[in-house]
Formats: C-alpha cells, structure tokens, sequence
C-alpha cells in the first residue's frame, strides 16, 4: 500500500498495490494489518456505498458531531469522482482549507478522512459510485453539514450551483462561519 500526504496533515491518499493480469486484477482494498503497518489503526464497524447516476452530483459536505464523529476510508467502486475533505476543527491551523482529490475506479487511490473533517464530492462520471468505512454507526441525531459552495471554503467543484444536483439538505446547510464548535483541535 502507497501512502501519500496531501496539505492537510491528517488526511492521506492510500493507493493499495493491485496484481493485473488476463483476467483483470487483484486488490486488497482494505486490510487493517496494512494500515496498522502505517500507525493507522482504525475501528472500522459499517460500510456505506452509494451510487449517484449523473454526473455533477453532489453529496457533501457532511460529518458526525462527537459522540458519533466518524473516520471515514472513501473510494469509487465505479466511474469518477473529486472527493474533497474540510478541516473544521477549530483553532487547527489548517482550519477551514479542504484538499480535493480525485478517486476513480480506474486509478484505485482511497481517502482517509479523518474526525474533525467535513466530507463531500462531486461526482465526474455518470453511474458512479462511492464506497466508504465509517468508525462510527450512522446516527441520524448526529448527522451535520456544512454548504458545499460556501465561499469561504474557496472549493473549485468544477461546475456552478444551478447546474450541481443537489439533496434538498445538501441545499441550505449552514456557512462556515455559522457552524457550532463541534471539533477542537488537539496538537500531536
Ligand atoms: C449516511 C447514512 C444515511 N442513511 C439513510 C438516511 C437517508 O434516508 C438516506 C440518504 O442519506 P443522505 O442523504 O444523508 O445520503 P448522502 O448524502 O449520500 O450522505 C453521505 O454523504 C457523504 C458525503 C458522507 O460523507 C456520508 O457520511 C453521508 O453523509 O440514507 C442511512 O441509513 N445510514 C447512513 O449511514
């Protein structure tokens, strides 16, 4: 497995090694020796995969507030998509940046998307889809967001909010500047 640091410490692309030959190829997608092998020991306990069918949708950007907040290992089952990661842990000094980065089918790369980190993407192809560990179970009272295109964000999603395809929530949540202290930032 390849680690790659991206800008914001804590958030790291992960390419496991794949063995082709003239079948196909082969994976381990994920292997919880592996990532302990690298210091990251993740408890991971649901699974989601989801599918959205056109291109231009976007999911995000979303997170679990404590006590339910979630690490999240994110790659595409299918088709293309920039997944982006934003740091909203307060007093961090990466507060409010995002890396963007983009994970396909075809090039294998996963996301680790740590607590303390708002998550959403775009998707770049039509029928692609997401699949993605969680630490924590899905806990609806704990469910947040943050606004995909708040400016202060500065994300170049790559299309503009008429033409994004949107969830009614994913529509009005809140702006940056608005959002409760829900992470502190503890220095490693
Ligand atoms: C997230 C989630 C949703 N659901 C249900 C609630 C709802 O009826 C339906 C669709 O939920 P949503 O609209 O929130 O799905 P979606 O917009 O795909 O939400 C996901 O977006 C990405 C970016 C994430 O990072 C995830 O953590 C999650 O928030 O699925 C579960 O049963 N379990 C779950 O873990």
């Amino acid at each position: 497995m390849h680690l790659e640091p991206t800008l914001l410490p804590d958030v790291i692309i992960l390419t496991p090694a794949r063995f082709g030959d003239h079948r196909g190829f082969f994976s381990e997608s994920w292997s919880r020796r592996a990532m302990a092998e690298h210091g990251l020991d993740l408890d991971f306990v649901q699974d989601n995969h989801s599918l959205s069918a056109a291109a231009g949708t976007v999911r995000g950007l979303h997170f679990q507030t404590p006590p339910h907040a979630q690490d999240k290992l994110v790659r595409c089952g299918r088709g293309a998509l920039l997944d982006v990661a934003v740091d909203i842990r307060h007093g961090s000094p990466t507060f409010g940046r995002h890396v963007a980065v983009e994970l396909s089918a075809e090039n294998g790369r996963q996301l680790l998307v740590p607590k303390g980190f708002a998550h959403g993407f775009v998707t770049l192809q039509p029928e692609t889809e997401i699949i993605y560990k969680c630490t924590d179970y899905y806990a609806p009272d704990c469910d947040a967001g943050l606004r995909w295109n708040d400016p202060a964000l500065g994300i170049e999603w790559g299309l503009s909010a008429l033409d994004a395809i949107l969830s009614d929530k994913d529509q009005t949540a809140p702006l940056l500047a608005d959002l409760p202290v829900y992470f502190t930032y503890a220095a490693q």
